[in-house]
């Protein structure tokens, strides 16, 4: 296996699985629990500790920014101690290419006594933010700029109150309001207005761990969420495997005809990645919870699947790849709003595997693909951790595979390259 200080070739060869794969695979931490719980212990009444969480980009860049305005985050460790701090003075936020902390922190943000400015990666700079910084301005934040770079100027407390944000581009505007909403003097009343909101597990998610902090969250009216002010209970949180990074392992069992378990898998929970049980007996796996945690196991035929991503948007580019190896076409449907994630995913799966010889249609809001005769190549990530994971699938089962920047999915899983490798036994 390759060290974890050993950078990986660049493009990368993705290793070829000659047999199939028969291995139990433990995952790291989740990055939207652990950029969640991190966020809830800055601001809540008290210390408190993210147990097993995620250390990446991602999780490392919330951690830092939650530092920059006045809290103790000890990550030395697999559990953080979060010790909440005044927010106080100016500071810096660099949000990478992470969702989660350019829409989770300038809510909170507004209740620091400085000036808190924002940027990121050059993509980071065209997601979308708008909505957002509009919502903030009318909750009673003063917010310089429209987008990324922009700067909150905290006055030490939020007004709140009611709001109204067209949150169709992303979930993650909803999460970030309800995350702060409680702090706010009036707290929050937060209303949907346009197409239908993408990701709602994730808001389920935000809901469900503002309840574990003691926080009301009135979500009885579908488009409306109300959070009335008052305090965050300081709470420990054991943190899940991160089951949308689960996506490419237990693919790896699809695509080798062998079998592959993710140790610990929840019996129930509020991620979106736990949509893999029913998209892979779909096309054809065997899916079964066992001790250890849940084994996927391939049948040798991939069936081709017409499926809905809308609320799991973030697994398509691992089930694209796999659609790209199935026997029969297949339609994914209702993910315009991936044209918004780390790269613009429909245009970046369009042109990738139609590089590699996949017959590829792309529409508005979907992806349409047809069964076809691949063959190897180099396959371009864009900087998105999830591309590098559909090259490594299509590089298990096709010959010459290179996959460019594969160290780009440290943004969520550190050593991804190296766990690949081990488990296809290069
Ligand atoms: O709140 C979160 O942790 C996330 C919400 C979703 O974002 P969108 O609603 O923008 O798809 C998801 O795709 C992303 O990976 C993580
Ligand atoms: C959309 C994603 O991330 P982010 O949290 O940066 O939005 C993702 O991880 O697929």
């Amino acid at each position: 296996m390759t060290a974890a200080t050993d950078a990986p070739a660049d493009p990368w060869p993705a290793p070829r699985a000659a047999h199939p794969v028969d291995a139990v695979v433990t995952l790291p931490g989740s990055k939207s629990l652990t950029n969640r719980a991190l966020l809830l212990a800055a601001i809540a009444d008290g210390p408190s500790v993210v147990r097993r969480a995620l250390r990446s980009r991602d999780t490392t860049l919330m951690a830092a920014a939650l530092t920059a305005l006045g809290s103790t985050v000890d990550t030395a460790g697999d559990d953080w101690t979060v010790t909440p701090g005044a927010f106080a003075g100016d500071a810096r936020v660099d949000c990478g290419l992470a969702g989660t902390v350019m829409r989770f922190v300038p809510p909170v943000a507004g209740l620091s006594t400085g000036t808190v400015s924002f940027d990121g990666d050059p993509h980071m700079r065209k997601r979308p933010i708008g909505e957002i910084l509009g919502a903030l301005r009318t909750l009673g934040v003063e917010v310089d700029g429209e987008a990324l770079p922009f700067a909150i100027r905290g006055s030490g407390s939020v007004r709140g109150g009611k709001v109204v944000v067209d949150a169709s581009a992303s979930s993650q505007f909803i999460s970030a309001l309800l995350l702060a909403g409680a702090r706010y003097d009036e707290g929050v009343d937060v209303r949907h207005d346009g197409k239908p909101v993408p990701s709602l597990p994730h808001i389920d998610m935000t809901v469900a761990m503002l309840r574990e902090h003691g926080v009301q969250v009135d979500d009885a009216d579908a488009n409306r969420w109300r959070v009335p002010p008052g305090a965050v209970r300081a709470v420990d949180h054991v943190i899940e495997p991160d089951l949308s990074n689960a996506a490419p392992f237990l693919a790896l069992a699809a695509v080798s005809g062998g079998s592959v378990t993710v140790r610990d898998w929840p019996r129930s929970t509020t991620q979106a990645g736990d949509a893999l049980r029913e998209i892979l007996a779909t096309m054809g796996c065997e899916v079964e919870r066992v001790e250890e945690g849940l084994r996927v196991t391939g049948s040798g035929t991939l069936l081709g699947i017409d499926v809905d991503l809308h609320d799991v948007g973030e697994l398509t580019p691992a089930v694209a790849a796999l659609c790209a190896l199935a026997e029969a076409p297949s339609h994914l449907r209702g993910i315009g709003h991936i044209r918004g994630h780390e790269t613009d995913r429909i245009a970046a799966l369009a042109t990738e595997l139609s590089a590699l010889g996949a017959e590829v249609t792309e529409h508005a809001d979907g992806l349409s693909i047809e069964p076809a005769p691949l063959h190897g190549g180099v396959f371009h990530t864009y900087a998105d951790h999830r591309m590098a994971h559909a090259a490594v699938i299509l590089g298990a089962a096709v010959d010459g595979v290179l996959v460019e920047n594969v160290a780009t999915t440290g943004k969520t899983f550190p050593d991804f390259a190296g766990t690949w490798s081990g488990l296809i036994g290069r």
